[in-house]
């Protein structure tokens, strides 16, 4: 089996009711999705249609109402709290909007205190080639208040990767930054995927940062309603628009 066919994440019926003011929400309506090891997928869809609900779920950051969520052969139903804390320190990287780095630790402190916080040795040739990949080898001393948006993101994409997890889910990781920036952003994701085999799974709300993708998954009210190999940012806007124009009710 070739890696990319292998799957890293797997969804299945997903379903995620929230309480609001004592009334449910229904933020996931049955979602069943697979992504494969090696590729880049972004999820798309109007606000409110349950993308991060999506993302949190499969991460294992929140718990579904109903449906599987599998991170390689693991059912993370089946795992403690306990157990689960450690597959997301282990397995799963996180990338957020607003970085959350610390400020009072240096560039190299922060890439490494997750390991740090899991009494993980660091691999440092491994430590190496992500600072490298990401650029930042003659900033691992500065705080992360020197560095320009751009810059705390690549810390935070390196601080993701340096436990060699086997998904980095990025939930509007350019949504924060220039086009400039938020275009290095995602030729970094992109060429962590393509050289390095990473998983992918990213939130974004931007057809040009979608078209960085393999595949484009798009949400409506729940209800995953395109499933595309990556169109090109035209006709993925074009998609959005048209879900704008849909009759109520309607899923595809
Ligand atoms: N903790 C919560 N409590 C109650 N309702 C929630 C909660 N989280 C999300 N929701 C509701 O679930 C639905 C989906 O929310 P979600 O944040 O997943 O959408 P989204 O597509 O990521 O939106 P956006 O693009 O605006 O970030 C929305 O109606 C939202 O109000």
């Amino acid at each position: 089996m070739s890696v990319q066919s292998e799957p890293a994440v797997r969804v299945h019926g997903l379903t995620r009711v929230h309480q609001a003011d004592g009334e449910p929400v229904r933020a996931l309506a049955g979602v069943d999705a697979t992504f494969h090891r090696g590729t880049f997928t972004a999820i798309m869809g109007p606000s409110g249609s349950g993308k991060s609900t999506l993302l949190q779920a499969a991460a294992g950051l929140d718990r579904p109402t109903e449906g599987s969520v599998r991170i390689g052969d693991t059912e993370l139903s089946t795992l403690s709290e306990t157990k689960l804390t450690e597959l997301r320190r282990d397995r799963i990287g996180f990338v957020f909007q607003a970085f959350n780095l610390i400020g009072a630790l240096t560039v190299e402190e922060n890439i490494l205190l997750p390991l740090k916080l899991a009494g993980v040795r660091p691999d440092r040739e491994w430590i190496a080639t992500v600072v490298d990949r990401v650029g930042l080898g003659q900033r691992l001393r500065h705080r992360p208040s020197a560095l320009s948006g751009g810059q705390q993101q690549r810390v935070a994409i390196a601080r993701a990767l340096a436990a060699r997890p086997q998904v980095i889910f990025c939930d509007e990781p350019t949504g924060a930054l220039d086009t400039t920036t938020a275009a290095e952003v995602l030729t970094l994701l992109r060429g962590i995927v393509d050289d390095h085999g990473q998983t992918v799974v990213m939130v974004t709300h931007d057809p040009v940062a979608a078209s960085y993708a393999d595949r484009v998954l798009v949400l409506a009210d729940g209800h995953l309603v395109h499933d595309m190999p990556q169109p090109g940012a035209g006709r993925i806007a074009e998609h959005l628009a048209a879900l704008g124009r849909r009759p109520a009710g309607a899923v595809r």
